[in-house]
């Protein structure tokens, strides 16, 4: 055992042990070759005799072989599942008193399969006013379109969306936000709104409808005057103000941004504050597949940083308080109330899609009364990081002791000046969703100046930051830990119709309970909702997917699948894959991996605006050179089927790249080295805890400060799109 290890024997990880088991048990079989039809990646594979075919396909998900599990057993890695002793790593682990930390998740039961989408997207182009819908990507004339997107009940979208829509058109500060309501959204009624994403966000009632039930209704799409909306969780008037004349705290600490100088803060009735204890959930560290389901079992369940009630129940039962004075914040699963049609906005059966109530899960409450914390209810230990929208910092809570980070929103970082609305998305969705693969935001305290910090649970890591401090990359068996817990958030995400639009590793965070989460949602939006076209300029370069690269508008949850492949060869080799400096050398690099692509492999793509560019030809795909299956030089080695598994992450077709839920389903996940379990994975001396000062010498371009730049005609080389 290294020494230093955490050694406190933790529980073996429910989450895996059930998954496998439960498909041994079911006797599922896997073709593990791969049947796709695509051939994506690669048309002639240089140096490798492996099949073009074999890179591409829809998926690898096919019946499993009832076989348990197989491979030599030399290729097993100390604790993975299954595996015995624990592991040594290349890297010095840490000790770690975690006495003061807080888990901030709950196993969840089984997802109903019923429930998960089985394709994906929705997009909206009102330059072209129509709605397209796909299967698998796949874009389909508007005429087929089964369903409108996800949409809000009329009472509360004619006023959500005067707010938002006044957030964006005047700057607004934060104490202007405290007076702002962002109503209680309910999942989307039959009559024309069913973008599930939003009832499944919110607890997913059974009788919420799943995109692919939208499908099945031919029905012309309801016509959405708004650009674009948020499905938001429940930001209400108490949320955000203040009580006028409360007895105030004062506190004292050395940080510029959260000194108080002698601020008076407003009370918080410390009864309806969770306590330490209340916060701790039983069973830290485990999750099931089953992430949905499991999301909502934690939102019911642990709803620490919410300030319910001290039983912490679903409901807040501790006083009879009317109904209205909670914020619903957060759906229950169990418990559904109907709507009824008349809260509806329309009237119109033609959208129900067959159903004529909707059933809206209960939402867990908050107290009204209690208001927004002040920041000064939190001792400042040290800045974590800054990013293009925050300043995080590690804090303490002063009632409860559990430390958290406290991203300050930065007001006045985008073009109007005002409080950002990359930070009114981000706050609106991580409040909306749950899932133990996606940070929790607990709450949002504001400071003095009109400053708002969001509240979220700590992490000791994030990956960019941990794989430049470590010796050596991940093994494979920790690398499958980390990307199983990463696809579980984003099928997650693209299941409740999100798109996270920035992933990379500096954005997963990584805890000393080897518990893995997505955050930093400041550029994710809910796809399924009308907007304008989306703008290509999403996604960090190095982890932009090509179509995103040659300037497409119609993109959807494949772009987040490109990052994920990115992430992945990250993850296995601690560099990034493709480390451009422009788009066009971004393209270039990822061309001269991959092959040059053309319209035998990826169909539409001579169509696409940045084509015209003279890229470079590049016949082979050299990616397995690599990832080779063996080396004798102690560069990563990756098995066929994790080279398989990489590839269809990688495939330049988007209709044709695997979703987070085939590849949750793909066989590399089953052989050997098998998954790590969580508690077994290697603890590092947590980075966050001292400040960073100097930090991230290369760091790819950032998309804002991309328009930014381009704005103001610095960016002009090199531009694929212009
Ligand atoms: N909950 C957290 N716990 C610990 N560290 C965190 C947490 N959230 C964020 N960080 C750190 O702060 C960094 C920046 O956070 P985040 O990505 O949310 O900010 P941002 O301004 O949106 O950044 P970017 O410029 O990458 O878009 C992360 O890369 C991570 O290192």
């Amino acid at each position: 055992m290294a020494a230093g290890r955490f050694d406190v024997p933790r529980k073996r990880d429910s989450y895996y042990s059930k998954k496998y088991s439960n498909q041994h048990r079911n006797g599922i079989h896997e073709v593990e070759s791969s049947r796709g039809r695509g051939q994506s990646i690669g048309h002639k594979i240089g140096h490798d005799s492996y099949s073009s075919r074999s890179l591409g396909g829809r998926s690898d998900v096919g019946p499993r072989q009832g076989r348990g599990f197989v491979g030599r057993t030399g290729d097993q890695e100390p604790h993975e599942l299954l595996g015995g002793c624990r592991s040594s790593v290349a890297f010095s682990f840490q000790s770690q008193s975690r006495n003061n930390e807080i888990s901030n998740f709950q196993d969840g039961g089984p997802t109903p399969v019923g429930n998960k989408r089985k394709f994906s997207p929705i997009v909206w182009d009102r330059d072209e006013k129509e709605v397209r819908i796909s299967s698998k990507n796949r874009i389909v004339p508007t005429s087929t379109l089964p369903c409108s997107p996800p949409s809000l009940p009329k009472s509360v979208e004619n006023i959500s969306n005067v707010v938002l829509d006044e957030v964006r058109m005047y700057p607004v500060t934060a104490t202007q936000l405290q007076s702002l309501q962002i109503l209680p959204v309910k999942p989307p009624l039959a009559t024309g709104l069913v973008g599930t994403g939003g009832s499944q966000a919110l607890g997913d009632s059974p009788a919420s409808l799943s995109p692919e039930q939208c499908r099945s209704n031919d029905r012309e799409p309801r016509h959405m005057e708004k650009e674009e909306y948020f499905e938001a969780r429940n930001i209400s008037l108490s949320r955000w103000a203040y009580e006028e004349n409360s007895p105030g705290e004062i506190c004292v600490n050395n940080d510029e941004d959260m000194s108080s100088k002698g601020k008076v803060v407003h009370h918080v009735d410390s009864s309806k504050t969770v306590s330490a204890n209340d916060m701790l959930s039983p069973e830290s560290g485990e999750f099931r597949r089953e992430g949905f389901e499991g999301s909502r079992e934690k939102s019911s369940g642990s709803n620490e940083g919410h300030f319910m009630g001290p039983d912490s129940g679903d409901e807040y039962s501790e006083n009879e308080v009317d109904v209205n004075d909670f914020m619903e914040i957060d759906a229950g699963h169990d418990e559904v109330a109907a709507v009824s049609k008349l809260d509806s906005d329309s009237e119109d059966d033609d959208n129900s899609c067959g159903i004529q109530e909707l059933a809206v899960p209960k939402h867990r409450s908050i107290n009204m009364l209690q208001g927004c914390r002040s920041v000064f209810e939190y001792e400042m230990l040290n800045k974590i990081n800054e990013g293009t929208y925050g300043v995080v910092y590690r804090a303490r809570d002063k009632k409860t002791g559990d430390v958290a980070a406290l991203k300050k929103v930065k007001i006045g970082v985008e073009r109007n000046g005002g409080f950002p609305m990359s930070s009114l998305r981000e706050i609106n969705i991580l409040l909306s969703i749950h899932h133990p693969s996606i940070i929790d935001v607990k709450e949002v305290v504001m400071g003095d100046l009109d400053s708002v910090f969001m509240v979220m649970e700590y992490m000791e890591h994030d990956l960019k930051e941990l794989m430049k401090a470590m010796k050596q990359p991940f093994s494979q068996s920790e690398v499958k830990c980390l990307m199983l817990q990463l696809l579980e958030g984003i099928s997650y995400l693209h299941d409740n119709w999100v798109l996270h639009r920035d992933l990379k590793t500096s954005n997963l965070l990584l805890n000393n309970r080897g518990e893995l989460k997505i955050c930093d949602f400041g550029m994710s939006r809910q796809y399924g909702s009308p907007m304008k076209p989306y703008t290509p300029l999403v996604v960090t370069l190095w982890y932009r997917a090509p179509e995103l690269l040659l300037g497409t508008k119609k993109y959807s949850t494949a772009t987040d699948m490109w990052s994920v492949g990115c992430i992945m060869a990250e993850l296995l080799t601690k560099e990034p894959l493709f480390n451009g400096k422009t788009e066009f050398d971004q393209l270039d690099k990822i061309f001269r991996t991959l092959g040059t692509p053309n319209e035998m492999i990826w169909p539409g793509f001579s169509e696409l605006p940045g084509v015209k560019v003279n890229f470079v030809k590049q016949p082979y795909n050299m990616l397995r050179k690599k990832f080779p299956a063996a080396s004798f030089t102690g560069s990563p080695v990756l098995s066929n089927l994790g080279f398989d598994l990489l590839s269809k992450l990688l495939t330049y077709d988007p209709e044709e790249r695997i979703t987070a839920e085939a590849a949750l389903n793909h066989g590399w996940f089953r052989e050997v080295p098998l998954p790590k379990s969580k508690e077994f994975m290697p603890t590092f001396p947590s980075r966050n805890a001292q400040d960073r000062h100097l930090r991230r010498v290369v760091k790819s371009p950032d998309p804002l400060k991309e328009q930014q730049q381009r704005e103001s005609g610095l960016l002009g080389t090199g531009s694929v799109v212009g």
